[in-house]
């Protein structure tokens, strides 16, 4: 480890479970049965509270099935929990909002318009002037190294290109949230590493808030400023865990972080609580 990276003492202890009330992202008590009322009627979500500050970088983990992405989808406003509410900065989610980026884990990019024509979907959308989405969008491609490729399809490019220009599209409608579906889950791993990289690089530069989900543990210590592992189905919270690696300070080397015995026992930890569920 580089002698000018300062590294903030992993403390061993939890995060307490409850969301503040000063919080800027609040699930209170957010429950979902799917098919309520119906013999097939499931349990996805148990009354769940869940809170964090703008900035944060939230990264959920859990065995499949555990209702990671049912949690993410009423804040995405995609689906309205059977009980409890989301808020984001004290006004309720009722739907979705520019407000809130989606990035899934496969790209569903428009297959007919071009790199830029994708990126500049949202601010279309939303009736910008034409010069801002012009901006917006040079600006949003060169942060993910697809400028030069502005003009081609997404057929033209690798798995991913086409997952960083998903995630330029989310950013160019500049949301206070993004909100990140294993994104990185269909990448090699390489590429994926590379991609961890650009959007801790863009998460710094923009200091937005993000949930991301991930089956990797790895994954979810080196970019989350916490943790947080969920129980099997019916979901719910067992623990919070503050991470201190993505917001070191100086310059990061993704290789030797990943080595250091810090990240090494804090991954252990994660994931020992994620096998006693059941695995990952
Ligand atoms: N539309 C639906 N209708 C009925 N049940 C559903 C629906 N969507 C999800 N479920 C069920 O709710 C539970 C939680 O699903 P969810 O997709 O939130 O889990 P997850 O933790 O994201 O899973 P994975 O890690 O495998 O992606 C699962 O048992 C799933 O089968």
């Amino acid at each position: 480890m580089p002698d000018h990276l300062v590294i903030p003492a992993v403390s061993g202890e939890a995060a307490p479970l409850a969301g503040a009330a000063s919080d800027f992202v609040r699930f209170d008590q957010v429950s979902v049965t799917y098919g309520a009322g119906t013999p097939q009627a499931t349990l996805a979500l148990t009354p769940t509270d869940l809170g964090f500050a703008r900035g944060d970088f939230v990264c959920i983990v859990g065995p499949s099935g555990c209702g990671k992405t049912t949690l993410m989808q009423t804040l995405a406003g995609f689906l309205k929990p059977t009980g409890g509410a989301v808020s984001v900065g004290d006004v309720p989610v009722t739907g979705p909002g520019p407000d809130r980026g989606v990035v899934f884990q496969h790209a569903a990019l428009f297959p007919w318009k071009t790199v830029a024509g994708n990126a500049g979907f949202g601010p279309a959308m939303r009736g910008l002037p034409r010069a801002e989405r012009r901006a917006r969008v040079e600006y949003w491609l060169n942060s993910v190294g697809l400028w030069e490729f502005r003009n081609r399809y997404p057929y033209q490019l690798s798995g991913g290109m086409q997952q960083r220009l998903a995630i330029a599209r989310a950013l160019a409608n500049e949301p206070d949230i993004l909100l990140m579906d294993e994104p990185f889950g269909a990448l090699d791993a390489l590429t994926r590493e590379k991609m961890q990289e650009e959007l801790h690089a863009v998460w710094k530069r923009r200091g937005m808030t993000v949930l991301f989900i991930t089956h990797s543990v790895d994954e979810a210590v080196y970019l989350g400023t916490e943790v947080v592992v969920m129980s099997q189905r019916p979901g719910c919270i067992l623990q919070r865990i503050p991470a201190p690696f993505a917001r070191l300070a100086g310059e990061r080397d993704i290789r030797r972080i990943k080595a250091g015995s810090d990240f090494v026992s804090l991954r252990e930890r994660v994931l020992s609580l994620i096998w006693g569920e059941g695995g990952g």
